[in-house]
Parts: structure tokens; sequence; C-alpha cells
């Protein structure tokens, strides 16, 4: 049973394929109501009320899975969950049109004085010539942030009749044309623009994009919008410019804080507001409650998830072509670490065959969690993988080759540590399992599954015999026995498959044999 903690408000339809769940118990309280309980879910459900911030993680030790309905998770320590190993998931475009479509309901009501307007005659006065406003028709646009909700609100400023101009850094020129816009640098934008709308995520470059000197770029006159994050519009910057009367007016969904209290931009006539309310329609709550909602039963149910924050983005698809060779990764990097028990600093993965054609980021990823399971005391996973080998200065890449030595795919992953390199080399086998075809420069072929001996001894006659009379007297029954050596009576290894593990008794009762060199246990 899976333990869910939803602590925000979230659509109760929305939770549906949860509840319909017999494997899954959902708690709707708040975090502040279930302190004593925290330790005992697996997932988290939030909107952008709940912050979970790195202390709250510390607290939640079974948490697998943050889940955030909705696009921004500026509610959320993504690198501290990263840390832990904790996929975090949203839902990147449930509410993209309630957010467009308020973007631009709040861009009319701005130029119009719409709210100014319906207060006046609320207070029962009837004052036209205090509202003259402009038409939107024949306004450039500028739109600052070119994804989903940005490319939304610029079709629907065309059908205004408006030119858009957009500055995205990341947006291509292909993509711009279909969309009938052009692309521009920021301070084209700012110089040409009627109106700016901001839809941006709050990151380190966009906190304060339009501040100061950026402002002071833009038209006299100009009408702002931040729907998106509050910040990305510097808030006290913006009060000298209203001031003067250089910025005609704004429209601000979201703040730097939320709820603003009182806040002084909250005095000028000419500042609009809403609660953050872009995504607050029926159809967006319903739809981003049903996203995260799935992609929490596809993460109990062991599916990829498609809308992870730190995860490779990976389809079912792919997952099912590749979650053969996903395991295979694993077991290579586990055995090769406990092999290569000296610290490493690189690992190469180089993929050939079938396998070279697929998604092989998962597969490398998975493999680095393998290998570095047995040697950190935290949870690693493929989340964190990445991020725990560069804390510990283990750099790791890919290659692809022809070379398959004759099967139809092959995994090979070098181990580089001090003065010490280690090959392995394995191949999956539709229907008959993994296989190490190669293990420390000598051709062989075993299962890597569970309890495993490697032997490296000189290629004499008797040594299976002797090896065969220390466990036995040892009371350890051997499952399977693969031998290989690189020349006759020179270097040759043993690996066997046992019934159980072996203690250090054994071992030490092992490495006493002659022509024994090493001995060493692994588990797969
Ligand atoms: N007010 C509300 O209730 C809602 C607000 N949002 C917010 O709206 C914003 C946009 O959301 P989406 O369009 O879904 O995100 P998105 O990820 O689809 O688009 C963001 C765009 O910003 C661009 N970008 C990133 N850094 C940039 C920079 N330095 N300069 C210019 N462009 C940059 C990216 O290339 C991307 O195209 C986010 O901040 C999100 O949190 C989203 C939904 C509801
Ligand atoms: O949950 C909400 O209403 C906020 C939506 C939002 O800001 C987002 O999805 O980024």
């Amino acid at each position: 049973m899976f333990r869910v903690l939803v602590s925000d408000a979230i659509s109760e339809e929305g939770l549906t394929p949860l509840r319909t769940s017999a494997n899954i118990d959902i708690v709707q309280k708040k975090v502040g109501e279930v302190e004593d309980e925290l330790h005992t879910f697996d997932a988290l459900l939030v909107r952008s009320a709940t912050k979970v911030t790195e202390e709250l993680l510390e607290k939640m030790t079974k948490l697998k899975i943050v889940g955030r309905a909705g696009v921004g998770v500026d509610n959320i320590d993504v690198d501290a969950a990263t840390k832990r190993g904790i996929v975090v998931i949203n839902a990147p475009n449930g509410n993209t049109i309630s957010a467009a479509e308020h973007t631009f309901a709040m861009m009319a009501a701005l130029v119009r004085r719409i709210p100014q307007a319906h207060i006046s005659v609320k207070s029962r006065e009837w004052n036209r010539s205090a509202f003259v406003g402009n038409e939107l028709f024949g306004k450039k646009l500028g739109v600052i942030g070119f994804g989903r909700i940005g490319s939304e609100v610029a079709k629907r400023a065309r059908a205004f009749g408006m030119t858009v101009h957009v500055y995205d850094p990341f947006l291509t020129k292909e993509r711009a044309e279909k969309l009938g816009v052009s692309i521009h640098s920021l301070d084209e934008v700012l110089a040409s623009a009627d109106i700016i709308t901001v839809h941006t995520p709050l990151t380190k470059e966009t906190r304060g994009l339009l501040g100061t000197e950026n402002l002071a770029k833009t038209k006299k006159g100009v009408y702002l919008v931040n729907c998106a994050r509050g910040g990305i519009i510097d808030e006290q910057a913006l009060i000298p410019f209203l001031e003067s009367g250089h910025v005609a007016g704004v429209a601000l969904d979201v703040f730097e804080q939320e709820p603003p209290g009182d806040h002084p931009l909250l005095a000028f006539d000419n500042v609009i507001t809403t609660p953050h309310l872009g995504a607050s329609t029926v159809e967006a709550q319903l739809n981003v409650a049903t996203q995260v909602a799935e992609e929490l039963l596809h993460f109990f149910e062991g599916q990829p998830v498609t809308s992870s924050i730190n995860l490779p983005a990976l389809s079912k698809d792919v997952y099912e072509k590749i979650q053969s060779f996903y395991h295979l990764g694993r077991k290579l990097g586990l055995i090769a670490s406990q092999f290569m028990n000296i610290p490493v600093q690189e690992l190469s993965v180089t993929y050939a065959g079938t396998v070279a054609d697929l998604e092989t980021t998962y597969i490398t990823r998975s493999l680095l969690a393998g290998f570095l399971r047995p040697r950190v005391a935290s949870t690693v996973n493929e989340v964190n993988a990445a991020m725990v080998a560069k804390e510990r200065g283990i750099t790791y890449g890919e290659k692809f080759s022809d070379e398959t030595h004759g099967y139809a795919n092959c995994i090979s992953l070098t181990v580089h540590g001090e003065n010490k390199t280690f090959t392995i080399k394995g191949t999956h086998v539709p229907n008959y399992g993994d296989r190490i075809v190669h293990f420390n420069g000598v051709a062989i072929d075993f299962a890597p599954e569970g309890h495993l001996l490697y032997i490296q001894h000189q290629d004499r006659p008797g040594m299976i015999g002797k090896v065969g009379n220390v466990l036995g007297a040892h009371d350890v029954n051997i499952a399977t026995m693969q031998v290989g050596r690189q020349e006759a009576g020179g270097k040759a290894m043993m690996i066997l498959s046992l019934d159980k593990p072996v203690d250090d008794a054994v071992l030490n009762a092992l490495a006493q044999i002659d022509d024994i060199e090493t001995v060493k246990r692994l588990e797969a």
C-alpha cells in the first residue's frame, strides 16, 4: 500500500485514478496537520501553497515522488529532492490554455481600464470620460518567453490584429515562423513593444529581468503584464516608472511574495491584479490533477513517468524497448563497483549492436546508479546518480561502437581507477536473460544473478576440485561454475554462482589454496 499526502486544494475529480486504485491510500491534509505521520508517506501531491523545502523532505523519509499539479516548481526544492533520489513531476500543459486566456483577459482589462471602471460603476458613478482606453488592434505585443503559454498568448494576439515580437533565447526560427511571430533580441522587444507580457520560468537569469535598466529601454507609455512568476518584473524598480508615467499600466497575477500584503504597487490606480488565478479554472484544475494522478499511478506500477523534472524524459514505448538493458546496465555497474573496490575516476560505457539505437541515457543512469549503490550510504537511483557521481569526482561518458563480439547487442563498461582498469561486457538475450560475456580480460559466459564468487588463479590441473572441496567443507553448494583463461597455463578465472552468500572464513580458506591469487565475493 502506497500512502499519498495531498496537501493543497486539488480537484477531487482529478484524483479519481488514485482513489480507484486498491494500492493507494490518500490523505488530504495540510503538512502541519500530519507532522507525526510525515515519515509514512510515499508521495506528496501539491499545488503552489505547500513549500516543499529541504527541511520537509528530511522529515518525509519514505518519500519517493513529489507531484506538482501545475507548471512552476519554484515552491519545490528540486535540488534537495534530487539529492535524495526523489522524483519530481509536474503537469506541464494542463493549465496552459487557462493561463494564456487569463493573460489575455488581463491585457484587455488593462488597456480598457475595466477593473477601474467596474469599481466606479459599483460606487454609483457614471464617468465615461475617465476611462478612455487603447485598442489592442495594430499594437506590437512583446512576448518574453515563448513556451507553451507565451505561444498561446501570441496566437490570440494575432487574432486581435496585433504584431508579435518575441524574445526567447531557446526559440528556433522555424517554430517562430510557423506561429507567425518574429524573433528579436531583448533590447529590440523592449524598444518596440506597446505591451510586454512575460512568460518565462523564474530562474537566476529571469529574476529581475525587467528591472531598472531594462525598464528604461521600454517605450514611453508601455503596458506590462506578468501572469508568470512574481519577480520577473522587479516590483521595487517598477515604482518610479509608474510614478513618472513611463509605464502606463501593469497587470499582475503574481507577486514576489504571495499574498503581497500591503504592497506599494497596490496603491497605484493603473496597477490591476488578480490573486494568482492564471490556472484557476475548473478545466485547468481537472487537467492538472488528472495528469499528476495518472503519472503517480504509473510511477507506483513501475512504469516510466513522462513529466519528470529531474529524470530524463522517457515514454512508455521507449521504456518497453530499453527495460532489459536498463536491468543489465544496473548489474554491470553493481558488479564492476564491487570488483573495483578502490577509488575510481572514470566510467566509460560503450553500446554496440541493437542497444546502440535506443535511448541510452537512461541505461547509463541505471548503470551509474548500480555502480554507486555499494559506495554511498544514501539512496542512489536514476534521479540522483549523475549528481552523486559528480559530488564524488567520478566522470562518465557514453560511446557507440560496431564491435558486438558476435552478439546482437553488447554493453561494455570500463572503470578507470588509480593504476587499475577493469572491463566488463554484457549482453541481453531475449527469452534467456542477461549474460556477462567478458570479465577482466577473459571471455566467459555467466548470468549476473545472486551470490557470485570470483576466483583468479593460475591455469593448473585440479583447481576446480580444490575449490569444490573447500566450499563443500563449509557447506556451500555451487549452483553453476564457469571457467575461462587468457591462455593455456596462464592466468585463469572461475565465476561460481552459490546458493548462499559466503563469509570471510570461506574467502580466507580459498585464498590459502596454492595458485589462487584473488578471491572476491560479488552480489548481483
Ligand atoms: N499564473 C499562473 O497561474 C500560471 C503561471 N505559470 C507560469 O508561466 C510561466 C510559463 O509557463 P509555460 O509556458 O508553461 O513554460 P514553458 O517552459 O513552456 O515556457 C517557458 C519559456 O521561457 C523561455 N525562457 C527561459 N529562460 C528565458 C530567458 N532568460 N529569457 C527569455 N525566455 C526564456 C523558455 O525557452 C521557454 O520557451 C512559468 O513561470 C509558469 O510557472 C504557468 C501556469 C499558470
Ligand atoms: O496551482 C496554481 O493555481 C498555480 C499554477 C501555476 O502558477 C503554475 O502552474 O505554474
